[in-house]
């Protein structure tokens, strides 16, 4: 079983201040953080949030150059990326039989209904999960359809596995499908349909 290379394993410093910017995200939402209300706090936030800004590459440059190559492209990716403070984030390992695998824990941020993942998130993590087995598989492409079933509540902060795994090929298209399991049990199946398109990263 491989990892899929979505960090360095040392954390650099945007890894780290990605990683800050999770936890504080998780604490904001937190309704027993009264501090975060004070002028104090939100004011030091939103100095960082203005020195960072101001120094932020302009948004045109986040889509090509450096950051857009296939390693950029992981390693910010709202799922997996260590470097974005939205992601989870998710380390995918690619088993031995092409699909792929990740264990994780949705903290508070992600939550739909009270105490369970937002069914939207689940559908964003299965993409990925399937992207990245179709990678394995030589079949990289964009997402043209995903069909999600639900069929039991995925809670919060519980372990949850991801897989994802490629089944057939027709040409241009690549049928995958992702599941969300908790405790051996699935509670989320999605079939994704994908195409095959050259992306100008
Ligand atoms: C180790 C490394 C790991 C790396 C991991 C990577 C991580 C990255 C993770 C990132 C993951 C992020 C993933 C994302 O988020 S990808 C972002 C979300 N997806 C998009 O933005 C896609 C937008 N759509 C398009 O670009 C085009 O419409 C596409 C490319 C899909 C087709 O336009 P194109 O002009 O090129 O092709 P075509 O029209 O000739 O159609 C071709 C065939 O396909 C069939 N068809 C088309 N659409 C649909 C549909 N909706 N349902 C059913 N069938 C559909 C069509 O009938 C035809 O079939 P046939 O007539 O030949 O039988």
């Amino acid at each position: 079983m491989n990892e899929v290379d979505s960090g360095s394993g040392t954390p650099d410093a945007v890894e780290v201040a990605a990683d800050a910017v999770r936890r504080l995200t998780a604490a904001i939402l937190e309704s027993r953080v009264r501090g975060v209300a004070t002028p104090d706090v939100s004011e030091k936030i939103s100095v960082l949030a203005d020195r960072l800004e101001a120094v932020a590459a302009h948004p045109r440059e986040c889509v090509t150059g450096k950051i857009g190559t296939h390693e950029g492209a992981l390693q910010r990716s709202p799922v997996s990326g260590p470097k974005n403070p939205v992601a989870i984030p998710l380390r995918f390992e690619q088993c031995d039989d092409g699909s792929s695998l990740a264990h994780t824990e949705f903290p508070r941020q992600y939550q739909g209904p009270p105490g369970l993942v937002h069914g939207g998130v689940s559908g964003l993590v299965l993409d990925v999960a399937m992207a990245v087995a179709n990678s394995a598989a030589g079949r990289a492409g964009v997402t043209a359809e995903m069909t999600l079933r639900y069929l039991r509540p995925t809670p919060l902060y519980t372990e949850v596995t991801v897989r994802g795994r490629h089944v057939r090929v027709e040409g241009r298209k690549t049928w995958s499908q992702g599941t969300l399991e908790v405790d051996g049990e699935t509670t989320v199946v999605c079939d994704g349909l994908f195409i095959t398109k050259e992306l100008a990263l």
